[in-house]
């Protein structure tokens, strides 16, 4: 692994603020720690760049120990690139000044070739003799970018990289800040909040929750295969509904018999047992053919599609994503069928 840490803890006080986190970062990849506001995404960032030493655990980086309780690299011996969640860009300097100033170990020339070629690969040579407030919210990040990456590091960190951008940008820049990491070939972690930024620019992401990783896997993974409830709830929309054991990934439910993907938890999996299942929007099919009717009590026009949230007879309520042709009011009544290829059981009680 590129970047490994293994089991890094760090306090404030009594309180472990980052809590025995074990991941691994394959070179060339993109990783992302997503979670709540205060699950402790920053300090462990922090803890890589060497602004924070670490209380237990490892840090090690292309292959050197970086961090454990009792040493610490600074942060200028890491080859670690920074872009911080404000970007940091001094304001007196000009872009290009502002990209050249990490470079500080090569001649003046080697400084201005490397400065250059980077502004070029970021699309901003022209801007090159601006200074930082002449630019816009995208621009500077890109300089922030550029600036990490001048170095060459061997890995770049990011804060909350788009979160003082508007949205509509934020979403063309998730696309180029990853198509820009991986024309280099660099090995990025960020940290978001954003679920939305955390798919559209990582290739592995951690959910973690107050100072716990509680899965480290692809996107896909983990919206169709949470280990999690927390993961479950964090990661996309869904339902849960009651099932019982009938035989192994197969639950008897409101919904008639489903089978599970996989099933999370250790509990008892003999017959009769209570189990919880996700089912997610897109799990849930519009059918008009299927003798399954549910009434549409909300719906969210999603231009491609329509998220109904559906109320059974019984009262239990589930989502259903349908593409958007099929236009059906509030109070109407609609054929549903569960596509059971990714439902996911819960044993409960579990967390
Ligand atoms: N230097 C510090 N001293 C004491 N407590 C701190 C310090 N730095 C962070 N904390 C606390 O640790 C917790 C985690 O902070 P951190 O910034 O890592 O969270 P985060 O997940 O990045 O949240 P956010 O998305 O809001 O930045 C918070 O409750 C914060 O108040």
């Amino acid at each position: 692994m590129w970047l490994e840490l293994d089991g890094v803890t760090r306090r404030f006080g009594e309180r472990k603020v980052v809590d025995g986190l074990s991941l691994g970062l394959p070179r060339g990849s993109i990783g992302c720690l997503l979670g709540p506001s205060g699950c402790g995404k920053t300090t462990a960032l922090r803890c890589i760049a060497g602004f924070e030493p670490v209380d237990a655990g490892v840090i090690r980086a292309h292959e050197r120990v970086l961090s454990t309780s009792q040493m610490h690299t600074p942060p200028e011996n890491r080859e670690i690139g920074m872009v911080f969640q404000d970007y940091a860009l001094f304001p007196h300097l000009t872009v290009i000044e502002n990209v050249a100033f990490g470079l500080h170990k090569r001649t003046r020339a080697a400084r201005i070739r490397r400065a250059e070629e980077i502004l070029a690969t970021v699309g901003l040579t022209e801007y090159r003799s601006h200074h930082p407030h002449q630019l816009s919210g995208g621009q500077q990040q890109r300089v922030a970018l550029a600036r990490a990456l001048a170095p060459e590091p061997t890995i770049v960190l990011l804060d909350e990289p788009f979160s003082s951008l508007d949205i509509e940008l934020r979403e063309r820049l998730g696309d180029e800040v990853r198509g820009l990491l991986k024309s280099q070939n660099t090995t990025a972690l960020l940290v978001t909040h954003d679920q939305q930024e955390a798919f559209a620019v990582a290739d592995i992401v951690g959910v973690m929750r107050a100072g716990r990783l509680e899965q480290w896997d692809s996107p896909y993974q983990l919206y169709h295969r949470p280990r999690t409830r927390f993961v479950a709830d964090f990661i996309g929309q869904g339902v849960f509904i009651a099932g019982e054991v009938v035989a192994p990934l197969t639950y008897q439910t409101e919904l008639g018999v489903l089978r599970a993907c996989c099933a999370n938890g250790h509990g008892e999996l003999t017959a009769g047992a209570k189990v919880d299942l996700l089912l997610r929007p897109d799990d849930v099919v519009h059918d008009d053919a299927s003798a399954l009717r549910a009434r549409v009590c909300q719906r969210a026009f999603r231009g491609a599609a329509f998220l109904y949230t559906l109320r059974l007879d019984s009262g239990t309520q589930v989502l259903s994503l349908v593409p958007s042709h099929h236009d059906h009011a509030v109070g109407e009544y609609i054929g549903i069928r569960i596509e059971p290829d990714h439902v996911v059981a819960f044993m409960p009680g579990e967390n």
